[in-house]
């Protein structure tokens, strides 16, 4: 377990701004941390990065207690946190080796070695002939790239990135969504991503963490999410929102089924197959396929006509890899 966050929360004054939680993060995983402004999403990077104490509660490094340490151990341990923020927050007078070297710098690692470090981060992000420019130079995703290897340059085990791609253009957040994964691979880090864009969960999470006024309202894998139909993420992901809604308000919702599945893993002719089979009408209401991570995931909805077979058809979807996450008769 690289990160523990173990009861932890925080009171500005009379005001809680994050409510007592707990959730743990392993080496390679990707954590998406989402809610709306003000639901504490910043606060809780600035408490794993110990740059605000917790009231309550424990962090967990590698399984040593963050909070527990003295000054100079914990300058120690918070090298191991690097942290990547919205608009990259660079030193405007100095170039992109100089940004990125400023943590090595600060410490007072051995020239060379600085220099040797540097060079093979802005290197590693794609920007080695970009080395001696200075950021007002450089494009929003070149920013974030420097703002990303400054975040290395300690070789830290965790990587904090918040609102890193808020602002940039699509293409431009995809390459850097894909520098991020390449690194968590390349490094094992573990990467708690603050983000308020649905595109970049579906791109890169592992796990989403959904707050809400300082509360978890939802944590879990994407794809556990996405097959709860009762969860706020797993409509967002799959731009299910109004959809999900229209069920409830549906004049009749008898016969009415919403499945999930991975689209490369269904026969094409699933609709037309229940009709041949079961020897009733099926209509496909509603669908859609939504890229997620690296698989196609489809979601419809479709209306029986033959309502005593549903529970028949349920059986026979369950063992084609189609999952019932909402059924109109119940
Ligand atoms: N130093 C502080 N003193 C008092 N209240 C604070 C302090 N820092 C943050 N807050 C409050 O904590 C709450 C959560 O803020 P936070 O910045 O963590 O939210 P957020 O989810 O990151 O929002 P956004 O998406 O808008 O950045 C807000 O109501 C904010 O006013």
């Amino acid at each position: 377990m690289t990160l523990q966050i173990d009861n932890v929360s925080k009171r500005y004054g009379d005001a809680t701004v994050l409510e007592p939680l707990s959730w743990s993060a392993e080496k390679g995983e990707i954590l998406a941390v989402v809610g709306p402004s003000g639901s504490g999403k910043s606060t809780l990077l600035h408490l794993i990065n110990l740059s605000t104490r917790p009231s309550t509660g424990a962090i967990y490094l590698d399984g040593e207690d963050l909070t527990a340490l003295g000054r100079r151990q914990l300058r120690d341990a918070r090298r191991k946190i690097g942290t990547a923020f919205q608009s990259a927050a660079l030193f405007q007078r100095r170039t992109v080796n100089a940004n990125v070297s400023l943590p090595l710098d600060y410490l007072g690692v051995e020239k060379n070695e600085a220099r040797a470090q540097t060079a093979r981060l802005v290197e590693r992000v794609g920007l080695a002939d970009r080395a001696d420019f200075y950021p007002g130079q450089l494009s929003g995703g070149q920013k974030q790239r420097v703002g990303i290897a400054r975040a290395l340059a300690l070789n830290p085990h965790v990587l904090l990135a918040d609102e890193i791609t808020s602002g940039l253009d699509p293409v431009t957040t995809a390459s850097i969504l894909d520098l991020i994964k390449a690194l968590r691979d390349e490094l094992q880090l573990t990467v708690v991503l603050v983000t308020h864009e649905m595109d970049v969960v579906r791109a890169v999470a592992d796990k989403v963490l959904y707050l809400e006024n300082g509360k978890v309202v939802e944590y879990d894998t994407a794809a556990a999410l996405l097959r709860d139909p009762a969860s706020h993420v797993g409509s967002q992901l799959l731009n299910w929102g109004q959809g999900a809604e229209a069920f409830s308000a549906h004049v009749d919702p008898a016969g009415l089924l919403d499945v999930l599945y991975v689209s490369d893993r269904v026969p094409r002719t699933w609709v037309s197959d229940l009709t041949v089979r079961f020897d009733t009408e099926v209509e496909l209401i509603e669908a859609l396929v939504e890229p997620i991570r690296d698989e196609q995931f489809g979601r419809a909805r479709i209306r029986i006509s033959d309502h005593a077979k549903i529970p028949d058809i349920k059986v026979h979807l369950a063992t084609q890899g189609i999952a019932v996450i909402r059924d109109g008769d119940q």
